[in-house]
């Protein structure tokens, strides 16, 4: 087999934390091959947040033309069309790939559109029979949407399909209760479509704060998505007029245009030779990796969503950077903090939460806890007199009362969480929120004044 030895980094894997894994380790000179058999980006810039983000965008644009024209705009009455916005979304996308070329190409990063597996800890073979080695490798495959096993499950589509879709069907039913059913689904009905979400538990949004993931709901149905909750999904037929799914207790629905899939997503492990390189996974099907986002092997290391930290991108981004800083730059960093990473669900209206929910909080102090809430109609919503309300909430804790949970539903919830999350990393307390003054009218400033 031809040979290649003159890496020092071999990247496994071209989404959010392979190409920041490889540019910060460039940057300290090592020689580094980039290995990515698809688009550049990974799931985030082609089939996540990016793509989905801008359908956000057309999803709240269309939410404020339906308020314009209660408030006495000339507003027609106006749907998307589709392709024009898609082209806008795909272009966008694209500019992205020209920039990670122009970059990867000025870093010297040899990109290999091809996919790698591991022959030992330090070699990598490639789909065309190149084996690759270096003295280090980093494993960061990323992972794709999974359907439950019932039968019909081939009827429904995922998040991967769902960007290829080119127009809103007038009926669908989004199965989950995750980050990508409760988003997706309030796209879909912001956009035209009648959106059935069927969630299985009792509850959306697991591990995010029991009243705000409530509150959610209630605003939901509000826009008239049918939040069906307790609601298994155990088979789906095709019938006259669509597809029907049945639930636990045997029962069909009416019959809907298409069915989203959002049940959860596997790592990206199969062929990847993890065995051959003595990698073993966790009972979940992860990647184990220690605080610095090693492996158990010398010299291999994995971050994003193939491990078990959060599958958010800028937490894949921020282990890889941190992990090629020790490994080339001789910096030793303290671990990644993963107790308070900030995340928001980009749902109608958007949700943005920074560390402990309200149980979580009492599971972990007990009595110590203190709870403050705002629950408000944002003042566009009252002025439309559309009933939407936001529900803001402070959890803290001890005599000093820090800060440990930030929660907010509401508009603009999604720019407004990031400045606390530097706050709350700096041990952020009631008393410098209660000193701080107001920003008047706004909905942030809610967060200054819960009493
Ligand atoms: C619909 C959706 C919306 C999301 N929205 C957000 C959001 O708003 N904010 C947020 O922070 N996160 C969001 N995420 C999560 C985020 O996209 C992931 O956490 C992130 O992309 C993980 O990065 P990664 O580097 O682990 O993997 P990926 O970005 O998935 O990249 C992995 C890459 O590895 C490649 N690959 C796989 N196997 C091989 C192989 N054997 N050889 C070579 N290459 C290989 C794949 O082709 C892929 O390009 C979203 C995810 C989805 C699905
Ligand atoms: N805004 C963001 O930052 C963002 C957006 C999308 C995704 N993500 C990341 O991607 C990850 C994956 O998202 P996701 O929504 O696919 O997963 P998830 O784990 O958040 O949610 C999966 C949902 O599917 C349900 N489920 C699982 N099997 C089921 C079945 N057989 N029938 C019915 N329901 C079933 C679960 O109960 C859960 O509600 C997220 O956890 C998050 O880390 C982040």
């Amino acid at each position: 087999m031809p040979q290649h030895n003159d890496f020092d980094l071999i990247v496994i894997g071209g989404g959010s934390g392979g190409l920041a894994g490889a540019f910060r380790a460039a940057e300290h000179g090592a020689r580094v091959a980039l290995l990515e058999p698809a688009a550049l980006g990974g799931t985030c810039v082609n089939v996540g947040c990016v793509p989905k983000k801008a359908m956000w965008l057309a999803a709240e644009v269309a939410g404020k033309l339906r308020q314009a024209s209660v408030l006495g705009f000339d507003a027609p009455d106006c749907a998307l069309d589709w392709s024009t916005f898609i082209g806008h979304r795909q272009r966008y996308i694209e500019g992205i790939h020209a920039a990670y070329r122009r970059r990867l190409d000025a870093a010297g990063i040899a990109l290999m559109p091809t996919r790698g597996r591991l022959l030992d800890a330090r070699r990598v073979v490639t789909d065309e029979g190149l084996v690759l080695s270096a003295s280090h490798v980093l494993l960061a495959t990323g992972g794709q949407p999974v359907r439950p096993d019932i039968p019909g499950a081939e009827l429904g589509g995922v998040s991967d399909d769902f960007f290829t879709w080119r127009d809103a069907p007038a009926s669908v039913a989004v199965v989950g209760g995750g980050y990508i059913a409760v988003e997706l689904a309030g796209v879909l009905q912001a956009l035209g479509s009648h959106v059935t979400l069927r969630v299985r538990g009792q509850r959306v949004l697991d591990g995010f704060d029991d009243e705000i993931a409530a509150q959610l709901v209630e605003d939901y149905r509000h826009l008239g998505v049918d939040c069906r909750l307790s609601t298994a999904t155990t088979a789906i037929e095709r019938v006259d007029g669509g597809l029907r799914l049945r639930d636990g207790a045997g029962e069909w629905s009416e019959p809907v245009d298409r069915v989203l899939f959002a049940t959860g997503r596997r790592p990206n492990l199969v062929g990847l030779g993890l065995d051959a390189a003595g990698i073993a996974l966790d009972a979940r099907g992860f990647v184990p990796v220690d605080a610095h986002f090693r492996t158990a092997v010398d010299g291999v290391y994995a971050v994003g969503d193939i491990t078990p930290a959060p599958a958010l991108t800028p937490v894949a981004i921020a282990a890889a950077r941190r992990l090629m800083d020790r490994v080339f730059g001789g910096r030793e960093r303290a671990p990644l903090a993963l107790d308070d990473v900030p995340t928001v669900v980009f749902s109608h209206p958007p949700i943005g939460r920074v560390g402990l929910s309200e149980a979580q909080a009492r599971a972990r102090f007990g009595d110590d806890v203190q709870v403050l809430r705002a629950g408000f109609r944002p003042m566009l919503h009252a002025l439309a007199g559309s009933p939407q309300r936001s529900l803001f909430k402070i959890v803290c804790t001890g005599e000093a009362r820090r800060v440990v949970g930030l929660h907010l539903l509401g508009e603009a919830a999604d720019e407004m969480l990031q400045g606390f999350a530097v706050a709350m990393r700096r041990g952020l307390t009631l008393d410098d929120l209660h000193d701080t003054i107001a920003i008047h009218p706004t909905s942030a400033e809610e967060v200054v004044l819960m009493r």
